[in-house]
């Protein structure tokens, strides 16, 4: 194998000679496909390549030096001097190989290896270089399990090389992979070391009583609720007056700000004016600002925070609630009418949401809860025709109050509307007074939709008093402002929160302060 391997060298270059190399014809022989193939005796080429001088016809200069190199036409140096250019004399090179095939084949007589070792017997590169075909290592490993002794007689100056026993016959490994002597090293605890924070045995949870949470006063809640708002508001006063005077610029821009918290241009005038007439060209801080402004929005809702009056000479007085879905109906009157049962007056409350089982449901069980009479149909009954009966019911029964709910509806619903309107027409049948109250929920979440919300219940109802609800979430109350300063409607009361007692008086100093951002 030398041998050839030093021919190799020498008539590398010469194209015509050279053999297909063993790795081409070990790949074509399983398949066979060269078999297959045309093979054409003169390929024809694109116009940029040329088959034309063989290889070394078109090589540049320094490439025509390389091939210079291995041409065998050159003259070889004399024996003494091949070794300064890196050569060996052929006749040393075969007389090598031919010592090298005699204990090769000595120690193949000689050898016996146990089974999952090979003999190594140095690299030969040329051979290792040549790809090694299935059916030759078969043939190998067939041949090595037939004719190898199971004892090994090995010469000291040839070393055995493993080729991966199973993981537990490997020299100092234990069956699982682990070094054997890690593993003698490691001591068998019987119950572990767990680090800092770990327990062992069963988990021990000792119930800890959980301390009531106080409850905020309603005005906190408030206060919470329009935290958003006011906070908004006062970081943009501070910003705006910081080392400013005040001028016609700064009271344009509070104007604007006013104007984006909902509050309305009428009470934004009234803020910017009376700040200008205290303060114009002087110093000014945020504080000042929001405790004018404070003072202006209690200024508007003092007229309209009024309580709820009852003309108990009608029996009953007859409260109809009415308002988009969701913004807190049935909920305000189960605190209507816990607050009033409480007081000692009989109520009556009348689902008049047909539409939604679940409201109907809901209102029954305030009922329940606060002693109320409860008058109910089935769903998707005339909620007219209910009022109806509910108001000759509650006549009947000499109750003080009478609450009437009715289904949510968006107030751009003209069919929906026109119910609304048939409702009231039916009540005041047998009353030309009734409905005596008629009152809109409004959700303090909303911006200026609340706006036109009123605009068209009123129309449509005759709403003459509100209730703002969730003033406790994060509220946008100062649409609150603006409704009261444009229909000067009552406001009654607000809900903070969906319980039975978090509904309060409307009171004009605690919102206008709650909005500025100020203590009660
Ligand atoms: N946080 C808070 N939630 C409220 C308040 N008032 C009502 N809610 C909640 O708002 C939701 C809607 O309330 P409802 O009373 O069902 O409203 P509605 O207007 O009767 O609804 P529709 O019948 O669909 O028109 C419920 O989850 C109530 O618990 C309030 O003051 N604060």
């Amino acid at each position: 194998m030398a041998l050839s391997f030093i021919k190799k060298v020498f008539t590398f270059g010469k194209p015509a000679e050279e053999p297909v190399p063993e790795a081409v014809e070990r790949e074509l022989e399983p398949n066979s496909r060269d078999e297959d193939l045309p093979i054409a005796d003169d390929p024809v080429l694109p116009e940029e390549m040329d088959t034309a001088g063989g290889p070394a016809a078109d090589v540049g200069e320094g490439e025509a030096e390389e091939a210079d190199i291995v041409d065998e036409t050159l003259p070889l140096p004399p024996v003494d001097q091949m070794s300064d250019f890196g050569l060996v004399p052929l006749s040393l090179l075969e007389a090598e190989a031919e010592t090298r095939a005699i204990s090769e084949s000595e120690a193949e007589e000689t050898l016996s290896v146990p089974s999952g070792y090979l003999p190594h017997q140095g690299v030969d590169r040329s051979e290792a270089d040549a790809p090694v075909s299935i059916e030759e290592t078969a043939e190998v490993t067939e041949a090595l399990s037939e004719e190898i002794p199971a004892e090994i007689d090995v010469k000291e100056d040839i070393s055995i090389q493993p080729i991966s026993p199973p993981v537990g016959e490997m020299p100092g490994r234990t069956a699982d992979g682990i070094s054997s002597e890690t593993a003698a090293e490691q001591p068998k605890l019987e119950s572990p070391v767990l680090p800092k924070g770990f327990a062992t045995g069963p988990a021990i949870v000792e119930p800890q009583p959980i301390a009531p949470q106080p409850k905020l006063s309603w005005f906190q809640r408030l206060r919470n609720g329009l935290a958003r708002t006011s906070s908004q508001l006062t970081g943009q006063i501070t910003a705006l007056f910081t080392k400013r005077k005040l001028d016609d610029e700064t009271l344009q821009d509070l104007e604007d700000l006013l104007i984006q918290a909902d509050l309305g241009v009428e009470t934004a005038l009234r803020v910017t004016d009376t700040l200008a007439s205290e303060r114009y060209g002087k110093d000014v801080t945020g504080e000042d600002v929001s405790r004018i402004m404070a003072s202006e929005i209690a200024k508007v809702l003092k007229p309209v925070a009024k309580p709820l009056q009852l003309d108990l000479s009608h029996k009953p007085h007859v409260i109809l609630v009415v308002g988009v879905n969701g913004t807190g109906k049935t909920t305000t009157i189960g605190k209507l009418a816990a607050k009033l049962s409480g007081a000692g007056l009989k109520v009556m409350v009348a689902a008049g949401d047909t539409f939604r089982a679940a409201a109907i449901e809901q209102l029954k069980i305030w009922a329940e809860r606060t002693n109320s009479e409860f008058v109910g149909t089935k769903l998707g009954a005339d909620a007219a025709g209910l009022a109806y009966d509910a108001f000759e019911q509650a006549k009947a029964k000499k109750c003080d109050v009478l609450i009437v709910d009715t289904a949510g509806r968006l107030q751009n619903k003209a069919e929906l509307m026109a119910e609304l309107e048939k409702i009231v027409r039916v009540l005041g049948k047998l009353d030309p007074d009734a409905p005596h109250t008629v009152l809109q929920t409004l959700d303090a979440t909303t911006g200026q939709n609340a706006l036109s919300q009123v605009e068209i219940f009123r129309n449509v109802a005759g709403v003459n008093g509100l209730i703002m609800t969730k003033l406790d979430g994060t509220a946008r109350g100062g649409i609150l402002v603006a409704i009261s300063a444009k229909h000067k409607l009552p406001v009654y009361f607000i809900g903070v929160g969906e319980g039975v007692d978090d509904l309060e008086p409307f009171e004009a100093e605690d919102f206008a302060h709650a909005i500025a951002g100020l203590p009660q």
